[in-house]
């Protein structure tokens, strides 16, 4: 990327011309799952998977075979209102248990044989309260989209992006309650567990920052430094760059869906590549997801983040391509096709 001007006016251009999708490769998967020994439509949702895969790699016989879940951790100067019930310095501790193979998304990564990188985003420094400033300059934002971009450089054909950082889901609930309006209440819900005092607080919290940034919301990239953290703004630019290199994505719970929404925001088409893994139990998350009218692959409950959902639904895409590509058509297995 050329940097000209402002930190920021590289990506707005990006995001305004981003790839489309390849519907030559989407025709042809439909074509041939019409021929494949299965009643017609019977595999549901793994259609459309496969179809999606092909058209946001470009490849007629798409193929999972290098799949990576992404994870990124920050801090947040908003965890001083108190508004989760664990304490910031479990980030860095998560981190720690991911790299010794300790944490749930670990095992997810085992069962489902997935790839697992960890981007630790300078967790010493938390971003700003968003409650009496913006959580990071616009310098800030960009760079540390620039650096989310690097997720996919080693290779992948399947980026999940997942995130760790306590006081986040304040963070999500603010981003959503600046895009959609609405109340801070229907935003913020328990997250890692809290309730009484501290839900009160982060209610308060995500209603007082949209209420001192109120006047800078409209452009989502403005909205993001604002409200945002060093998490979503790098998931945005690993969401951008695999749709410039043609990787399909899978976003996880509520939190990765904050960062989506902004995406979506500035321009509709960005998330097109992106599959939604789950709905969480985070209320809010339900709600996101509504908004950008997607339609979510699991519902069990989970409220972890790390991925964990999106490493989920990445076994049921490596299911969904390989049944596409390994699967015998009528002719090849000399089964008989519909009578009547
Ligand atoms: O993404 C979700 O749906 C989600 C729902 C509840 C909790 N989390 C995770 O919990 C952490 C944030 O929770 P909290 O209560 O500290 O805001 C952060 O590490 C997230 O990954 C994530
Ligand atoms: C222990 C713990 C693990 C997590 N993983 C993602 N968010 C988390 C929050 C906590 C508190």
């Amino acid at each position: 990327m050329t940097t000209t001007g402002l930190p920021f006016d590289d990506f707005r251009e990006l995001i305004r011309n981003l790839p489309g999708p390849d519907e030559r490769a989407a025709q042809a998967v439909r074509e041939r799952d019409a021929v494949l020994t299965k009643p017609a439509g019977s595999l549901g949702r793994l259609e459309e998977i496969a179809v999606w895969l092909a058209a946001w790699t470009g490849r007629a016989k798409p193929q999972v075979t290098r799949p990576l879940v992404a994870v990124f951790a920050g801090n947040h100067g908003v965890t001083a209102k108190g508004v989760s019930p664990y304490p910031s310095s479990v980030t860095a501790q998560m981190v720690e248990n991911f790299a010794a193979g300790g944490a749930a998304i670990n095992q997810m990564c085992i069962a489902y044989d997935l790839g697992l990188k960890v981007f630790d985003l300078a967790l010493d420094f938390p971003t700003g309260d968003i409650t009496e400033e913006a959580a990071m300059d616009e310098k800030t934002c960009a760079a540390t989209m620039a650096f989310g971009m690097e997720a996919i450089a080693g290779g992948t054909d399947l980026l999940c992006i997942g995130e760790m950082g306590i006081g986040n889901t304040t963070i999500a609930a603010a981003i959503c309650h600046g895009l959609y309006g609405g109340t801070a209440e229907e935003w913020a819900g328990p997250g890692t567990g809290a309730n009484g005092e501290v839900l009160k607080r982060k209610v308060a919290a995500v209603r007082a920052a949209v209420g001192l940034h109120r006047s800078h919301l409209k452009d989502p990239l403005e909205l993001m430094r604002r409200l945002g953290g060093r998490e979503i703004a790098a998931m945005a630019g690993a969401i951008l760059a695999a749709r410039m290199e043609k990787v399909p994505v899978i976003i996880d719970g509520y939190v990765a869906t904050s960062a989506a929404a902004i995406l979506h925001a500035a321009n509709p088409a960005a998330i097109d590549h992106c599959l939604f893994a789950h709905v969480s139990a985070e209320p809010g998350h339900r709600r996101v997801l509504e908004k950008l009218g997607k339609k979510p692959l699991l519902d069990l409950d989970m409220r972890l983040g790390e991925g964990t959902g999106a490493a989920l639904a990445a076994g049921i895409v490596k299911a969904a391509a390989l049944c596409h590509t390994g699967m015998a058509t009528f002719e090849q297995a000399g089964v008989s096709g519909k009578a009547n």
